[in-house]
């Protein structure tokens, strides 16, 4: 069984969980205490240098970033290449959301509410704007689309679940924005480990409490 370090009310360690339970892998789970520094310790920077989590150590091949493990874990054990399929076009714009996700709207989260929930800091009205602009993107990228890439679940919808997610139990008013809202909806009764997710989410929320 392969050894997951996180925690749960990190969104990329979230995702991970949740694809993890769609392709039907077991994780033994190893909680690491940012608070405490624990990824910082040598044990785990042997593991891996840049110190973050999610972190998959499988028969001693050892990864991280939250988007190459999902990617990981279905080519490598999902009985099916549904959630990543292997047509290149297909393939083309999972990858096109999965980096948006990376880059641009969980970046988005980072970049307005890690200032205030972590270092008190008064909110960026200018760094809020960019999380509207992306929430207006993905609205635009679902415009008649059940799923996020595709027609049919696949790990860009699972990385954007955790994402959204995080941006609901922050406070943010995902309603506004209409085809994001459908889809949400829709995905919360259909990605598999969604009750862990929102488990995980409420955890992170006490941050803002
Ligand atoms: N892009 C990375 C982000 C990972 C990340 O920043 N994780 C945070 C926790 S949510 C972390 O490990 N922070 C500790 C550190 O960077 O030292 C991913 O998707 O895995």
């Amino acid at each position: 069984m392969a050894d997951f370090y996180y925690l749960p009310g990190s969104s990329p360690c979230r995702s991970v969980i949740m694809t993890a339970k769609a392709v039907g892998v077991e994780l033994n789970k190893k909680l690491l205490n940012l608070q405490a520094g624990e990824h910082l310790k040598p044990e785990f920077l042997k593991i891996n240098p840049q110190h973050t989590i999610p972190t998959l150590v499988d028969n001693g091949f050892a990864l991280w970033e939250s988007r190459a493990i999902q990617v990981y874990l279905v080519e490598k054990y999902g009985k099916t290449d549904s959630l990543y399929p292997k047509c290149p076009k297909k393939r083309a714009v999972i990858n096109q959301r999965l980096y948006f996700d990376m880059g641009t709207l969980y970046q988005s989260f980072a970049n307005y509410y890690y200032p205030q929930v972590f270092a008190k800091a008064p909110a960026d009205p200018e760094a809020f704007k960019k999380i509207e602009s992306a929430f207006e993107f993905l609205n635009t990228f679902l415009e008649g689309q059940e799923y996020a890439a595709g027609d049919s679940l696949t790990v860009a919808d699972i990385a954007l679940v955790a994402s959204v997610s995080t941006f609901e139990v922050a406070g943010f008013e995902i309603s506004k924005y209409a085809n994001v809202n459908k889809w949400y909806e829709n995905a919360k009764k259909v990605t598999p480990g969604w009750e862990e997710n929102w488990a995980g989410c409420l955890e992170f929320k006490k941050y803002f409490e």
